[in-house]
């Protein structure tokens, strides 16, 4: 069975909007309701050896970017980081293990201005689990539903690098990255940009972190409604271009994932203003298509032909 049907047909239906639960299982969040105008945000996410990051990997690098790729669940939902846990199973530890860890959340918590406030530690297979919390103002969290006939779609930065550095990573060594290889190490964590896309900007928005074929679609399910995507507008990383070239890096973009930039729709009418967030925030920006009345059918428009996108994206099992 995929996740995406075990959250759905399984654990979905366990969770129910409350007074306090304003929204639960199913986007980049949840939120709670705290006050008249304040709303808790709250994700999770664990990542594995071997599945999330290589065997052998320094310990200071997957650390600081698991942080990273939590936070940006928070900055998908226009969130302000208030703090995070840290879940660790290691099959031992030693001081330099502990040396290693501990320099990856200062540069977690540096990099992604995020507190930790708690975690656990016990023995197993390497694992991590980063717990986020983040605060809106009440009734302006992103949610991955909203979406409108004519939005158009957007996407922020470049797409493909990390899946790029991902098939070589040879060398993890932290002062050495390449600039390719901090496109998979160090998530950008958009949260000034998702921040500003709260303030009434966007109508939905999500992280991108199973590639955008896969990711889109959950914008697409929960509006019923479809998307026509330029191929030719898709933001590829120019290193992993370089590298891979035209169509490789094309299909590294469009569904390598591991990218956590934000897509997100807005009207027309916002063009403006989603223009003058990318200068303030200092946040490239790329319009690659727009949305339709065609239920949850992806379009790909290339020199004038439209396929039909069948691409999923990344899943588990
Ligand atoms: N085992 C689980 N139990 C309850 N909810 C889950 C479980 N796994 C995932 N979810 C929920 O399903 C939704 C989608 O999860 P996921 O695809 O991991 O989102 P993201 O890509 O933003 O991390 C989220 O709301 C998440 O909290
Ligand atoms: C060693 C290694 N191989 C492959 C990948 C590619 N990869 C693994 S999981 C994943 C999707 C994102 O992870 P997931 O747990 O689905 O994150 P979420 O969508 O919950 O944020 C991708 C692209 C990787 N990151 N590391
Ligand atoms: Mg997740």
């Amino acid at each position: 069975m995929k996740e995406f049907s075990f959250i759905k047909e399984f654990m979905k239906p366990l969770s129910v909007s409350d007074e306090h639960v304003v929204l639960g299982i199913g986007d980049d969040a949840a939120v709670i309701r705290l006050g008249e105008n304040e709303e808790l945000v709250v994700s999770t996410d664990t990542q594995v050896e071997s599945r999330h990051f290589p065997v052998g990997a320094d310990y200071a690098l997957v650390v600081a970017r698991a942080i990273g790729c939590a936070v940006s669940d928070l900055a998908a939902m226009g969130a302000q980081p208030l703090g995070f846990t840290l879940s660790l199973s290691c099959p031992n530890l030693n001081v330099e293990l502990a040396r290693r860890i501990a320099e990856g959340v200062a540069m977690g918590i540096e990099r992604y201005q995020t507190p930790i406030i708690g975690g656990d530690t016990v023995q197993g297979p390497f694992t991590i689990s980063v717990t986020v919390m983040g605060r809106v103002e009440a009734g302006q969290a992103l949610r991955r539903t909203g979406a409108q006939d004519d939005d158009d779609l957007w996407v922020t930065g470049t797409l493909g690098g990390s899946a790029a550095a991902l098939e070589e990573i040879d060398n993890t060594d932290i002062g050495n990255l390449s600039a390719l290889d901090q496109a998979y190490w160090q998530p950008p964590c958009r949260l000034e940009f998702g921040q500003g896309l709260a303030r009434g900007i966007a109508t939905s928005c999500l992280d991108l972190s199973d590639g955008l074929a896969g990711d889109v679609r959950h914008i697409l399910q929960s509006s019923g409604l479809g998307a026509e995507i330029d191929r030719g507008r898709i933001p590829i990383n120019p290193l992993a271009l370089g590298r891979v070239g035209r169509d490789a890096s094309f299909e590294l973009a469009f569904q390598g994932g591991d990218d956590y930039e934000l897509l997100f729709t807005a009207p027309a009418s916002k063009r403006q203003e989603v223009e003058s967030l990318s200068l303030t925030s200092n946040t490239p920006v790329t319009r690659i298509g727009r949305l339709n009345l065609n239920r949850e059918i992806l379009l790909i428009v290339d020199d004038g032909n439209a396929t039909i996108c069948t691409n999923s994206g990344y899943g588990h099992f």
